[in-house]
Formats: structure tokens, C-alpha cells, sequence
């Protein structure tokens, strides 16, 4: 079954399907998985086409699904289907999925596109049919099983699909890889929600305990109107925000932020944080070099920041800042832990999580 899983189909940001596809197929040359990523430009999904039999299983199986930063969700999958008979899709489904072994849960989605967002009703009515006719043919677990393998349809376009597998333990646990996020009554702005899913995505419950704790120290660089200073308040920090711009009134009178009109870049705290946040858009390479900063000058232990993509090259940008910021921390005797993702609430941007090591 394993060697009929020729293709691995990947979910992404609209617009960043090249992004995607590059860094994958270098991710999978690491794992000795080799092949060749096809994609529509705006599809919001790569087909990743493995050249060896058994390739595309291994991948999901030995690449943390955390680690692409452009990847949303995978599954492993057979060779894509045609159009599916609108007249029995369930029974035409169940039979792609012949022979697969039995699964512990069946997910139906499309990608988050424009032309997938009009696919997505149907996914979400195709489901029920779809698991009572698998349970029926043994090959769905009665009850949710997340030690068995996820059933997995992605409907493409209206003329493509692809059934495969996915292992629940490596692979996104929301639907088409998002999380979504609730907007928290008081924050003063929408920007609040990707320092909420940066927590959320970069540390496990057991972290956020340890690393977020009431009473730490925080600088938020370019902090205004205050969406992220709010999540800092929220968790009971100490903040300083840092930015020219005016601060969100109600959340100045919480008496836990101090505003300091400063341009981000010069700015240096009166001593050592816990917490160094920046949402400020500049180019990338001035913004790795303000983070490398911080961490060489041990003015804070963990750091969220977003670095924003140029135009052209994004991947090649992405990743000459990676390299700028190691070799920074290694040629100043600095071990640093680093997480990367374009999260859902990022547009043009992407979100590290850097961790000083002790
Ligand atoms: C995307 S907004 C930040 C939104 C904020 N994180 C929130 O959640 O409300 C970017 C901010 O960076 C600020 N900014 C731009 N350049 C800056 C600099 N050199 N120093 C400080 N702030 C800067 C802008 O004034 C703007 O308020």
C-alpha cells in the first residue's frame, strides 16, 4: 500500500505555492525523499511527486509536520483522481480508498483558495456520508482513533482529487492546517491574533506554563496600536511598549504598560527582559540584524518577531536571514533554539520563535 502512495499533497498560503514546493522538495532531499513539486499559481496546494516507490509515506512519517515553514498540512496520496461522478461521489470514494488500511478518522477538505473556498460546502456535506459508507466497508474505526492513520480526501479543483493518508500524530490537527482564532473582547487590534497563534503554535501547554509566566518583563517593539502588548498584558507581563505611533488608551490605563516613543531600531531597555517581541515591517534583513541584537546584548531570553517577505525570492530571503541570525548566535557563543512558520494570521510575513538556552 505504502509504494501506491506516489505524491505527498501540500496546503499553503495562496500565493505562496512556490515558496512551498522549493522548500519542500529541499526538506525531502534531507530525508532522502526525492522528487519534483508541481502547482498552480494562487491554488493554495503543491503536489509534491515522489520518483521513489514508497517516498511520499516516508516523508510524512520522518519530517516533523512543524518544521516547513510554508506548509500548512499534508497527507500522503495515490496519483491523482479525475472528476468524481457528481451522481455517487461517496461510493466512488470509498472504492479509490480500497485499499487502504482502516483508518481512525476521515478528513474531506480543500485548499484555502479562492477557487477552493468554493469547494469547501461540499467537503463539509461529502464528510458524514463519506465515514458512515467507510465504517460500513471496515474502513473507518467506529469510534475516532488517533493511533490509526486519517483517512484523507483533498478535493483540488472540481476536476481533481486525491485520496491518501496522513499520521494524526505528524500532521496539523485543524482543518486545512489553520487555527483559528477566536478575536479577544478589548484587544485593540486584529493583530493581537498572530502573537495568540504564535504562542499557540511554537509551544506546547507544557511550555506556555513555563516560559509565559505572570509577573516576566516584556519590550514589544513597534507596539502600537497594542494588539500585542494586550497578549503580553493579558498573561500579566510587565510591558514596554516601544513605538511612535499612540497606544491603545484603555489598555494604557491597565497600569502594566509603559509607552515609550522611540524608534524600535535605537531603542535600548534600562535592563535585561524576559520577553522581546517585534511586529515592526521592515526590510528583513534590517530586522534579523535588530534581533540578532538583542540576543548577542542578553537584553531578552525568548523572542517572537516577524520578518516580511520581499516581493521576489521570498524563500531565498527567509532563509539567508536564518543563516545571518545562526551564525550571528554562533560567533557570539549563544545557543538558541528557533521555530519558524508562516502562520495563518501572517500575510506577507512569517513568525519566528527564538528561545536562549540555558
Ligand atoms: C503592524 S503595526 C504593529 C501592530 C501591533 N503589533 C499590534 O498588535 O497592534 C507596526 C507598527 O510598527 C511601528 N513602527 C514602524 N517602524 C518603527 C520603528 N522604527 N520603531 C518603532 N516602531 C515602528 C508602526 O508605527 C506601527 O505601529
Amino acid at each position: 500500500m505504502q509504494t501506491a502512495l506516489t505524491q505527498v499533497v501540500l496546503f499553503c498560503r495562496a500565493g505562496f505555492e512556490r515558496e512551498c514546493a522549493g522548500e519542500m522538495q529541499e526538506l525531502a532531499a534531507n530525508q532522502g525523499v526525492y522528487g519534483y513539486p508541481q502547482f498552480e499559481p494562487a491554488s493554495g496546494y503543491v503536489l509534491f511527486i515522489c520518483t521513489e516507490p514508497g517516498g511520499a509515506y516516508k516523508l510524512i512519517h520522518s519530517l516533523p509536520w512543524q518544521q516547513p515553514v510554508f506548509t500548512r498540512q499534508w497527507a500522503a496520496c495515490l496519483p491523482t483522481l479525475g472528476a468524481v461522478p457528481k451522481q455517487d461521489r461517496v461510493g466512488w470514494l470509498v472504492q479509490a480508498m480500497a485499499d487502504f488500511p482502516q483508518g481512525g478518522e476521515v478528513w474531506v477538505e480543500a485548499p484555502d483558495s479562492e477557487q477552493g473556498g468554493q469547494l469547501q460546502t461540499l467537503c463539509r456535506k461529502l464528510t458524514p456520508p463519506l465515514a458512515s459508507a467507510l465504517r460500513k466497508a471496515g474502513k473507518l474505526s467506529e469510534k475516532r482513533n488517533l493511533k490509526q492513520p486519517r483517512l484523507y480526501v483533498a478535493w483540488l479543483t472540481e476536476q481533481q482529487v486525491v485520496v491518501g493518508l496522513a499520521k494524526p500524530a505528524n500532521a496539523a490537527p485543524w482543518p486545512q492546517g489553520i487555527m483559528r482564532l477566536k478575536f479577544p473582547a478589548g484587544a485593540p487590534s486584529r493583530s493581537t491574533l498572530k502573537l495568540d497563534e504564535a504562542w499557540r503554535f511554537f509551544l506546547s501547554a507544557e511550555e506556555q506554563q513555563s516560559w509565559l509566566q505572570p509577573g516576566m518583563t516584556a519590550v514589544d517593539l513597534g507596539a502600537a496600536p497594542g494588539g500585542w502588548t494586550w497578549q503580553l498584558a493579558h498573561q500579566h507581563f510587565r510591558v514596554t511598549a516601544v513605538d511612535n505611533g499612540p497606544m491603545d488608551e484603555a489598555l494604557m490605563e491597565s497600569g502594566l504598560v509603559k509607552h515609550r516613543q522611540e524608534d524600535g531600531f535605537t531603542y535600548v531597555p534600562e535592563r535585561p527582559v524576559d520577553w522581546m517581541v517585534c511586529d515592526i515591517a521592515d526590510k528583513p534583513s534590517r530586522s534579523i540584524d535588530l534581533m540578532a541584537r538583542w540576543f548577542e546584548q542578553g537584553w531578552c531570553r525568548f523572542s517572537v518577531f516577524n520578518l516580511k517577505l520581499p516581493m521576489q525570492k521570498r524563500l531565498a530571503a527567509y532563509q539567508q536571514c536564518r543563516e545571518v541570525f545562526e551564525s550571528r548566535m554562533q560567533a557570539a557563543g549563544l545557543q538558541v533554539e528557533m521555530r519558524w512558520r508562516q502562520l495563518y494570521h501572517d500575510r506577507e510575513e512569517i513568525t519566528a520563535f527564538v528561545r536562549l538556552l540555558d
